[in-house]
């Protein structure tokens, strides 16, 4: 598995030499020396920019998609083809997760994907909500969501599926699971990954009363890691990630492979079910006002 690769010392600038040092362990350590012509690679699509620094491996992921960056079907295919790309370029072994937008992470998924559409696009709606976590959640790079706004339920899904979280110190940035405040229900698979984070009785209390936290409070309870001021934000992500790429890679994925993957099968296996589950709940005439009542009151709010 590991090339004896005879070290020149010091190494030529611009040159990657396999297993040379901790930092280089792992999927980009794989591939032969190469020349490194441009250390930068860029892409973009009209909700979300990607730049990957292949020398150091991390790219950073940029939700851009005003106003408040909603998970909309659109949005949740472009995130799903970008993760995608980045797990497969053997260059990239961390993402950092942040937002474009001023004051909004992500304000969760697109209440009018869920609200007056068919059973269908329910359907196809929920798998891209399940594609999204599966492939977050069970990444093999190393993850940090560096929060830099409010963060509401499947906001903060992404948050929580990440490996750390990083939240910008503001009194008026929110993050939580907030489904019950909306007359529905976190299911399974986000509360079980709430409660991978947070341990049973928090999220049981923070669950049923739709909690969204203040930074501070957020940061007790466990739901967030770090938290600092929003000039600090980019520094503290790229320490937290050098520190968790200087392990080999194997070994911490591994490890997390292990950690999570009790609940990563359990929604494979329930898959189709927890659709059908969901296209049921939400065509209900109960669910669908209660959803109406919510998006007339965030309108109201503003006037
Ligand atoms: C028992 C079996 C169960 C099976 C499963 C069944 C259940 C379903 C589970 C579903 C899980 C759901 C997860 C979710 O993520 S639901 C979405 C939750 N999100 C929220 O509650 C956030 C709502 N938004 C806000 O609180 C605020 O908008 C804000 C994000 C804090 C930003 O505030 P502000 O800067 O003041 O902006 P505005 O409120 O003025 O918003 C700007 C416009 O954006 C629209 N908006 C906001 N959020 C959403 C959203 N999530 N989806 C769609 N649209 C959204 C808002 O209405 C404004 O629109 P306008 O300019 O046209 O008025």
């Amino acid at each position: 598995m590991c090339p004896s690769v005879p070290l020149p010392s010091p190494c030529p600038p611009g040159i990657l030499f396999p297993y040379s040092s901790p930092q280089l362990w792992g999927r980009a350590a794989l591939q032969p020396p190469v020349l490194l012509p441009t250390q930068r690679r860029t892409f973009s699509n009209n909700k979300i920019l990607v730049e990957l620094d292949t020398s150091s491996g991390v790219a950073t992921m940029k939700f851009k998609s005003p106003p408040v960056n909603s998970l909309s079907l659109d949005f949740l295919t472009e995130f799903c083809i970008s993760l995608e790309k980045l797990e497969n370029d053997r260059a990239c072994r961390a993402l950092i997760i942040t937002s474009a937008i001023p004051r909004i992470f992500s304000s969760g998924l697109d209440i009018m994907e869920m609200f007056g559409k068919s059973t269908e696009h329910y359907a196809e709606f929920w798998r891209a909500v399940q594609e999204m976590w599966l492939r977050l959640y069970g990444s093999s790079m190393v993850t940090v969501a560096a929060i830099n706004g409010s963060s509401p339920a499947g906001g903060c899904l992404i948050a929580l599926s990440c490996d750390y979280r990083i939240m910008v110190e503001n009194p008026k940035y929110v993050i939580g699971l907030n489904e019950a405040q909306l007359g529905i229900v976190a299911p399974f698979w986000f509360k079980d990954t709430f409660v991978n984070t947070v341990g049973h009785r928090v999220a049981e209390r923070s669950l049923q009363l739709g909690l969204l936290h203040p930074v501070t409070e957020a940061h007790q309870i466990g739901l967030v890691d770090e938290v600092v001021p929003e000039e600090k934000l980019q520094e503290k992500a790229a320490a937290v990630v050098a520190q968790w790429l200087a392990l080999p890679d194997h070994a911490r994925q591994l490890t997390k492979s292990m950690m999570r993957k009790a609940v990563l099968d359990h929604m494979l296996a329930h898959r189709e079910e927890d659709i059908q589950n969901f296209v049921k709940f939400i065509s209900k005439d109960s669910i669908q006002k209660s959803l109406s009542m919510y998006m007339e009151m965030l309108k109201k709010k503003k006037s």
